[in-house]
Parts: C-alpha cells; sequence; structure tokens
C-alpha cells in the first residue's frame, strides 16, 4: 500500500520534473509491418487488415518520464523519398524488415544503406528490427545481418533483433534500447 503510494508520486514526480520527449523514426519498406508494431507500442490491438499508410503517422509512446515521439513513414516507393528528412535530428531510427519476404530483401538492403549515407543522417544510432518472426520459414537475425550487410553500416551504433508485431515478442528490448538514446 505504502509502496504503491510511493511509487505514484515518484512516477508523477519524474513526469513533472524529468519529463523527456525524444523522436524516433520508423522505416522500411512496405508491408513490414510498421504501423502494426506501432499500434502495438502504443497499446493499441494488432490486426491482419492493416491499410498501407500514405505519407506518415504519428504516434507518442509514454514510458515512465519518457514520451516517445513515433513517426511512422510510408514505405511505398513514392513515400521513400520522405525517410531522409524524416530522418533528420531524431534520436533514433527504426528499420523493419519484413524477415519472411526473402524476395524484398536486395531492395531493404538497397533503402538502408541509400539512407545511411546522408551526411545529415551521421551518428544517428540505427536499430533494425527483423520483424514477423512468428512466420515459418523467416530469416533468423544473423542471417539478416548478413541480408542487410549491417556490418558495413559506421559512424553510428547499430543493433538488430527479431520481432512480432502480431505476437508481440521482443517488443520490451526495442524500448529499452530506444530508451538509452533518450537524452541525446
Ligand atoms: N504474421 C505477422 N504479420 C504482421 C506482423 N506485423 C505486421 N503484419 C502484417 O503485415 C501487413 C502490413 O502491416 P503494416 O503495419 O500495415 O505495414 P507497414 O510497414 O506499415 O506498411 P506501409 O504503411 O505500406 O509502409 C499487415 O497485414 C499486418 O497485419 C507480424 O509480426 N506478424
Ligand atoms: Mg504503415
Amino acid at each position: 500500500m505504502a509502496a504503491g503510494l510511493f511509487r505514484k508520486v515518484y512516477d508523477w514526480l519524474l513526469r513533472t520534473f524529468w519529463a523527456t520527449e525524444m523522436d524516433v523514426t520508423m522505416i522500411g519498406l512496405q508491408n513490414a509491418g510498421k504501423t502494426s508494431l506501432l499500434r502495438v507500442l502504443s497499446g493499441g490491438e494488432f490486426t491482419l487488415d492493416s491499410i498501407p499508410t500514405v505519407g506518415f503517422n504519428m504516434k507518442r509512446v509514454q514510458r515512465g518520464h519518457v514520451t516517445l515521439k513515433c513517426w511512422d513513414l510510408g514505405g511505398q516507393p513514392r513515400f521513400r523519398i520522405m525517410w531522409e528528412r524524416y530522418c533528420r535530428g531524431v534520436n533514433a531510427i527504426v528499420f523493419i524488415v519484413d524477415i519472411a519476404d526473402i524476395a524484398l530483401l536486395p531492395m531493404a538492403r538497397e533503402e538502408l544503406h541509400a539512407l545511411m549515407e546522408h551526411e545529415n543522417l551521421e551518428g544517428i544510432p540505427l536499430l533494425v528490427l527483423g520483424n514477423k518472426s512468428d512466420l515459418p520459414d523467416k530469416l533468423s537475425v544473423d542471417e539478416l545481418i548478413d541480408a542487410m550487410d549491417l556490418k558495413n553500416i559506421a559512424h553510428r551504433e547499430v543493433s538488430c533483433y527479431g520481432i512480432s508485431a502480431k505476437e508481440e515478442t521482443n517488443l520490451d528490448a526495442v524500448l529499452q534500447w530506444l530508451l538509452k538514446f533518450a537524452n541525446r
């Protein structure tokens, strides 16, 4: 009882006096699961009939005293031109890949490497997420690291996890990783 009250007061103090907002941009090819992931992270329900994003979508995800302002961009070819602009100055970039759609991997790799070459984005931490780990015939994390050629991305912190937005697998690790960059 007393501990619960203490926790509430402590959380309130954190939110009031140490409130931090961070920007996170989520990119990746169409159908990778960006909007689904953001929906689940912000407490919504997963759905199989998610609608392709036109332009972008923004949602706030609250974790303790940190508000993650998440920019979810459209992944269809005509929207990729916007990616660089929405990645400038953010605390972290999340690049999402459908690890069950092997045919699209070379294009995902090309788009990621082209983006990472922009001088404007130098130093911004990158988290590559292999989504849809619930499906059969998917890549392992090591295979994804190779397929995306992540060892050749320099001048920034890079990590790679396998997740499932559908089954909510490994999503805590995603948030923990992002929160490390809240105050940069
Ligand atoms: N099996 C499975 N399906 C998923 C998962 N995440 C997303 N999907 C499905 O993949 C499809 C595309 O999901 P979206 O979240 O709309 O993909 P997106 O990356 O936002 O696509 P764009 O907005 O067009 O760039 C939908 O049918 C989702 O239900 C997952 O973890 N597992
Ligand atoms: Mg979308």
